[in-house]
């Protein structure tokens, strides 16, 4: 243990895929720096492609960043990731239960792999089952449970070894509303009750809000933000007023018009509207329509919010965050369009993602 009180500490971390075709590779990390208090959920925030995964595979030993540094618990990835291995638990976005085993002979296997002996294994099994509310399906194939609870058994195998640190990429996606909140119910008592550090990618601005007590928001490689969800919207004065125009209006026409209006700041074109921020937003409203129905320029409606975190998002990158991609359909599980190798395949010599073993040694371990 370290007397440094942040579990994770990474600075200008740089990473470039090479990819056939495209000349001088594909930049998934660009100077990112990330720093994660003890005991917090952390949230990495970002859009499709904005080097989350990368990040998370660079920190868990999965790949070898081109330049910066990386520290879990005072431990250096590069230099000792044998050690790094043991103080983190990695739950990836693909599942890595075998769905042909039972949820308890998953948890056997993953503590045998950790070198336990077959009867601290079966005790831990036992602990975690009941721990994850998972003991009522400790004999079903895991192929035959629910999204959520297939998630929840993730989380469960992540945390076998005991780990000081665990990564969670996406936990959420592709679970319904319930299980989503199940999730995060869970994922705020790994910190807050067993003072686990959590660190959390996610493409959902709600999810971040709600669960990750600190947070840095990703964009095109760099960390373009952070601080906690409240300190980051507070930054931002006032209320975000959006304005939607009927087809035919030139967003630009309504920005020159808005930009002269004295209690309104802050006017950007965003995905065909237009938005801007006023320290009263409900009051600025009437001069707003007044505005545009004297420059014959109506809006076709107007909302007024409290800063949310897709308005910090705009703030800091100019545009608005990009809508949610179905996590069911297959452009939307974050493959990127000419990716030459898959997740994990440039990974350090000795890394393996997830042991895979056959169904006899299966058994054997499970035993
Ligand atoms: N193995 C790879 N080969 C080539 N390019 C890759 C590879 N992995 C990631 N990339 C590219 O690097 C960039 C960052 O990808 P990364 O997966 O880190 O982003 P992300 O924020 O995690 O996205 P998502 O939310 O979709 O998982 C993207 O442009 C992606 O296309």
């Amino acid at each position: 243990m370290t007397t440094d009180p942040c579990a994770v500490r990474a600075h200008d971390l740089g990473k470039t895929y090479a990819v056939r075709g495209v000349k001088g590779g594909v930049r998934a990390l660009d100077g990112l720096d990330v720093t994660v208090g003890r005991g917090i959920v952390f949230g990495l925030l970002g859009p499709n492609g904005a080097g989350k995964s990368t990040t998370v595979k660079i920190l868990t030993t999965l790949t070898r960043p081109d330049r910066g540094t990386a520290v879990i618990e005072g431990v250096d990835v590069r230099r000792r990731p044998d050690q790094v291995r043991r103080l983190i638990g990695v739950v990836a976005q693909r599942s890595g239960s075998d769905p042909r085993a039972t949820a308890r002979e998953n948890l056997v296997l993953q503590a045998r792999l950790h070198g336990m002996g077959r009867h601290s294994a079966r005790a831990r099994a036992t602990e975690l089952l009941a721990r994850f509310d998972l003991a009522e399906v400790a004999g079903r194939l895991v192929s035959t449970l629910s999204g959520g609870t297939q998630r929840r058994l993730d989380v469960a195998l992540g945390l076998v070894h005991r780990p000081a640190v665990l990564f969670l990429d996406e936990p959420t996606t592709g679970l319904d509303p319930e299980a989503r909140a199940a999730m995060w119910a869970e994922i705020r008592r790994l910190a807050g009750d067993d003072g686990l550090t959590v660190v959390l990618t996610t493409h959902y601005l709600e999810e971040a809000d709600r669960l990750a007590e600190r947070l840095a928001i990703v964009d095109h490689g760099r960390v373009v933000a952070g601080g906690t969800p409240d300190e980051l919207k507070g930054e931002l004065r006032g209320d975000a007023v959006h304005l939607e125009l009927p087809s035919g209006t030139v967003p630009a026409q309504v920005r020159a018009v808005l930009e002269d209006l004295p209690p309104i700041r802050e006017v950007r074109v965003s995905g065909g509207g237009v938005s801007a921020r006023a320290d009263n937003g409900a009051a600025a409203v009437p001069a707003v329509l007044a505005a545009l129905e004297r420059a014959g320029t109506p809006a076709a409606s107007v909302t007024v919010a409290r800063p949310s975190l897709d308005d910090v998002f705009l703030r800091y990158t100019g545009r608005r965050y990009p809508p949610e991609s179905d996590p069911d359909t297959p452009s939307g599980d974050g493959t990127p369009p000419g990716r030459e190798t898959p997740p994990g395949a440039d990974a350090a010599p000795g890394v393996q993602a997830v042991p895979q073993p056959g169904p006899s040694a299966r058994k054997e371990a499970a035993r």
